[in-house]
C-alpha cells in the first residue's frame, strides 16, 4: 500500500513539474481553462463534457509522455544526431496530430450551440 501512495506520489510530481517548467503544458491548462469556461457559459450535454475531459486530459497526458521522451533524449546525448532529432520530432508529431483533432472535435462541439 505504502509503494502505491509512493508511486501516485512521483506521478503527480511529474505532473506538476510538467505545469511548472514546461511552457507548453502551462498553455494546455490556459487553452483547458478557456474551453471549461466556454462549456460552462454554453452549456454542454455529459456527453459533450465527457469528450471534452478525455481531449484535455489526453492532450495534457500526450505533452507529458513528450517531454518524458525529450528529458530521455537529452540523457542519452547532448550531441546532434538525426536519431535524437527524430525522436523528438516524432513525438511532437504526436502532439500535434493530437491537438489538431482536438481543436476539430472542440469546432464540431461548439460551433453549432453558437451559430446553429
Ligand atoms: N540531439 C539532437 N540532435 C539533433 N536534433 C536535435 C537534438 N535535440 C534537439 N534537436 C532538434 O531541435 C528541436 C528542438 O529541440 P528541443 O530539445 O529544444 O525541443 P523543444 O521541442 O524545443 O523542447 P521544449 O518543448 O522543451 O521547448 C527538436 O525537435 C529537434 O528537431
Amino acid at each position: 500500500m505504502v509503494r502505491f501512495f509512493k508511486s501516485f506520489y512521483y506521478a503527480i510530481n511529474g505532473v506538476l513539474h510538467g505545469f511548472r517548467f514546461e511552457r507548453n503544458m502551462q498553455f494546455h491548462l490556459l487553452a483547458a481553462i478557456i474551453v471549461c469556461l466556454a462549456g460552462a457559459l454554453t452549456g454542454l450535454s455529459t456527453t459533450e463534457w465527457m469528450i471534452i475531459i478525455l481531449l484535455i486530459g489526453g492532450m495534457m497526458a500526450l505533452e507529458l509522455m513528450n517531454t518524458a521522451i525529450e528529458r530521455t533524449v537529452d540523457l542519452v546525448t547532448k550531441d546532434i544526431h538525426p536519431l535524437a532529432k527524430q525522436a523528438k520530432d516524432v513525438a511532437a508529431g504526436a502532439v500535434l496530430l493530437f491537438a489538431i483533432a482536438s481543436a476539430v472535435i472542440g469546432l464540431i462541439i461548439f460551433i453549432p450551440k453558437w451559430f446553429g
